[in-house]
């Protein structure tokens, strides 16, 4: 089934409930620091284990005691839509176990 692209009012609304995250050349974006390099790590492999499960993936970026997510839909012309939204919260679900800000 075909995603539909939020609007710019949707995506402000999704927005309020996610802190730290932004719109970012049509992309949601979000940057976590984390306590270590294999704390940041571990974290990226937790992403990619949701990403897997939801079937959606951000561009994920590793650095030294950081992670950068940017996501959109690649399936609705890159557009913003409901899955980012989904990703982006389960991303912010399991961030504070990392110990991730
Ligand atoms: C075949 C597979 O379901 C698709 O290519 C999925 C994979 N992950 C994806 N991730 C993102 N961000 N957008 C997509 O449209 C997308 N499509």
């Amino acid at each position: 089934m075909p995603v539909e692209p939020l609007s710019p009012q949707e995506i402000e609304e999704r927005l309020a409930a996610l802190p730290g995250w932004s719109l970012d050349a049509g992309r949601l974006t979000r940057s976590y620091r984390l306590g270590s390099h294999f704390a940041a790590t571990a974290m990226v492999v937790h992403i990619a284990q949701v990403q897997e499960e939801l079937d959606h993936h951000s561009d994920l970026t590793l650095g030294y005691n950081t992670v950068a997510l940017a996501v959109h839909t690649h399936s609705a012309g890159g557009a913003v839509t409901e899955k980012d939204v989904e990703l982006a919260r389960r991303v912010e679900d399991l961030a504070a176990g990392h110990g991730a800000h």
